[in-house]
């Protein structure tokens, strides 16, 4: 079989691990974690948000794999600010360099500009990335089942859930799904991107949301773009969404974010 794009991701994730750690020891990152702002509530703020809007991680995303890059003017601050007043409920800040040209510094720059939990979008395989994440202040981490076994996937959770982070766990197919069940954190992302095409269907969510536990929290990733894509995939139980390459091309992105979230279906729950 083929390589897909997250065996590449993962081949010099790895390296760049071994050689973070050669730079800084886990000591000190973990001393550093200590030291970090206190960890925003990120779960329990987008589930508030769902209660009776719609619950969005608002990405701040320069590029990606499939689209190169997607924003010239990339200004992380401005951007966390644009999708505060725009009604986000959490921001997710890539900081993946190679495949996303993301950094660190955007995610700490992003976090330090409004009041707003972030997830700290990157490809982890070592609970040395989970203190670093928190290091820079991350208030939650993504676990990709696509790419870690059963063990290190709770090896990471259980390292989340010692520094008081919560986790983002994404599946991608009805597989990952039984195996997200195992886990106990509630967020579950449905991540609508195949990746080996890249083409994104709401097809997923609508197949995979039915097949969830319902105790989770259903977040709907990739490829969303309108009010009618999220009142489309809330009559399926997803009413949080991650969303970035759409917002991410707008001029003004916070009247945009305003408007996707403008006119949310009633919560069958309410
Ligand atoms: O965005 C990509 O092209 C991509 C390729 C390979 C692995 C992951 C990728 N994206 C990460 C994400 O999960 C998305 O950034 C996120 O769901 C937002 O998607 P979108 O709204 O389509 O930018």
């Amino acid at each position: 079989m083929t390589d897909t794009i997250l065996d590449r991701i993962k081949a010099y994730k790895l390296d760049e691990i071994a050689a973070r750690k050669a730079e800084m020891p886990l000591s000190e990152i973990e001393a550093r974690a200590r030291s970090a702002s206190p960890v925003r509530g990120f779960a329990e703020r987008l589930s508030d948000a769902a209660r009776e809007g719609y619950g969005l991680i608002a990405e701040i995303k320069k590029a990606s794999p499939s689209k190169g890059l997607i924003r010239p003017d990339f200004d992380p601050p401005a951007l966390a600010e644009a999708y505060a007043e725009g009604g986000a409920a959490c921001l997710s800040v890539l900081t993946d360099g190679p495949s996303f040209q993301g950094d660190d510094s955007y995610l700490v720059a992003a976090r330090e500009a409004v009041e707003l939990p972030v997830l700290r979008k990157d490809f982890l395989y070592d609970p040395y990335q989970v203190a670093e994440s928190r290091a820079l202040g991350a208030d939650c981490i993504l676990i990709i089942l696509a790419s870690v076994d059963d063990a290190l996937a709770h090896e990471l959770e259980s390292a989340a859930k010692d520094w008081g982070m919560d986790v983002l766990v994404e599946v991608h197919d009805a597989t990952e799904l039984e195996r997200a069940s195992t886990l106990s954190s509630p967020l579950l992302g449905i991540n609508n991107r195949d990746l080996r095409t890249f083409e994104t269907s709401l097809e997923t969510t609508r197949t995979l949301a039915r097949l969830a536990p319902e105790d989770r929290i259903l977040v709907s990733e990739s490829g969303l773009s309108t009010p009618e894509h999220l009142a489309d995939l809330a009559r399926f139980g997803a009413r949080s969404f991650l969303i970035g390459e759409s917002l991410m091309r707008q001029d003004d992105v916070a009247e945009a974010t305003r408007r996707l979230l403008a006119d949310p279906p009633v919560s069958a729950g309410m």
